[in-house]
């Protein structure tokens, strides 16, 4: 660790659920955290946290879990964030002194506007980790979520320079890239990338649901595209309501442009525009192709093994229990074939290609075959 990285002494969660638990978990494992208290109004989560060592101590009350304490993490649902940093706001002198305060919420403009009005002396710095899940609560967090994710913080002129160096540092350590931007452009950026892919993949499997009431086939058929562009329909409804009403500026345009692009393409498609439809499909394809491959982001890099294993009950444990021996973290198993009698492909994939690569070295000198995939 380098001299000029802070340590904090004291962490306050408030949101125990599966950023502000994986956020912690990797915060913890930054080493710059010394204690960490926990709370939530479900006891339950405050529970698993304390087990999975997301957090040391269950807070008692706000009043208590923030006195002295020198950072701050409110990771809530966006509706309750602005209230909890009002009730936050009345204990400030609690803080430590050089105490900085942060949050997750996926709205950065209100959050933001509320805090610069809430605190005289703590500092407010609102942040939004651009990485997540379509599950909930702290039994999905993970320590490895921030892990090469961007981490966006929404500084405003007041904000001081070392608290937000300090900040930012500490995000770093966890593997995390931060980045600096507005409040509001931040919206602007998020509601497209973000908020309206949200929308539209619920709208599609609501539209598949309505026919597959009286045609099984819909279900049945369903496949790779639909489970590719439809994962985030499983998301919280409750955040998806919450952002879609908070961020309704931002999104609001951006669904006036997709009513505009789905008559246009309706269109095309009537008057039989061959070319024009072509390049529609050519363009996105130009666009999302150029994206950058990297282990988050938009266009994940998954890195996988095809071992051909005997149908032996117990293997697929044994062949975990191997790697995870080595600190290998495997991010999906399938068993591709395992016909009774015959050999059972496992397709086993990984966030890193060193991952891979060892696992794919010990599992030979255990005499597996292996394929590596494309
Ligand atoms: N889910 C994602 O992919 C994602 C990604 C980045 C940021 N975020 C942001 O993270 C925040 C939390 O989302 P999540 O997905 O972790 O949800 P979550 O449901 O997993 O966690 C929220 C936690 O807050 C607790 N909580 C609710 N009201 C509370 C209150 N008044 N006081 C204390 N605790 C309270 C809940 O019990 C729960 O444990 C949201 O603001 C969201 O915008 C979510
Ligand atoms: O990967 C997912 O499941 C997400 O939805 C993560 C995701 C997104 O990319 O839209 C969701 C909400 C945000 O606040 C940040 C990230």
């Amino acid at each position: 660790m380098s001299e000029t990285q802070r340590t904090f002494k004291k962490l306050c969660l408030i949101g125990c659920g599966l950023i502000g638990g994986s956020v912690a978990l990797a915060l913890k494992s930054t080493r710059q955290i010394e204690h960490v208290v926990g709370l939530d109004i479900h006891l339950d989560s405050l529970h698993i946290a304390l087990e999975r060592g997301v957090i040391d101590e269950i807070g008692t009350s706000l009043k208590s879990a923030l006195w002295q304490a020198d950072l701050v993490v409110l990771a809530t649902p966006i509706s309750e964030t602005v209230a909890i940093l009002e009730e936050i706001s009345k204990f400030e002198t609690q803080l430590a002194q050089e105490a900085i305060i942060t949050d997750v919420a996926g709205i950065k403009a209100n959050v933001v506007d509320a805090a610069a009005e809430l605190f005289t002396h703590a500092v407010f710095i609102g942040g939004h980790p651009m990485a997540g899940s379509e599950k909930s609560g702290v039994s999905a967090a993970n320590a490895l979520l921030l892990e090469n994710a961007v981490y966006v913080l929404t500084p405003s002129v007041k904000t001081p320079q070392d608290r937000l160096h300090e900040l930012t540092k500490l995000l770093q350590a966890t593997g995390a890239r931060v980045k600096w931007l507005s409040p509001h452009l931040h919206d602007r950026v998020v509601a497209a990338i973000s908020h309206v892919p949200h929308v539209i993949a619920a709208l599609l499997v609501n539209q598949v649901q309505k026919r597959a009431s009286t045609e099984p086939l819909y279900v049945e058929l369903a496949a790779g595209g639909f489970r590719d562009i439809t994962r985030i329909a499983s998301s919280d409804p409750k955040l998806w309501r919450d952002t879609s009403l908070e961020n309704h500026r931002e999104i609001i345009p951006l669904l006036d442009e997709w009513i505009e692009q789905i008559s246009s393409l309706k269109q095309l498609i009537e008057q039989r525009e061959a070319a024009q439809i072509e390049s529609l499909f050519a363009n996105a394809r130009t666009f999302r192709d150029a994206l950058p491959v990297k282990s988050t982001g938009a266009i994940r890099a998954v890195f996988s093994l095809m071992v051909i294993v005997p149908d032996i009950p117990g293997l697929i444990g044994r062949i975990a229990t191997l790697l995870g021996e080595s600190s290998i973290s495997i991010r999906n198993i399938g068993i591709l074939e395992s016909r009774e009698g015959d050999d059972g492909q496992l397709l086993l994939q990984f966030d890193t290609a060193d991952f891979a690569d060892r696992a794919e070295d010990i599992l030979r000198k255990h005499n597996y075959q292996v394929i590596a995939q494309q």
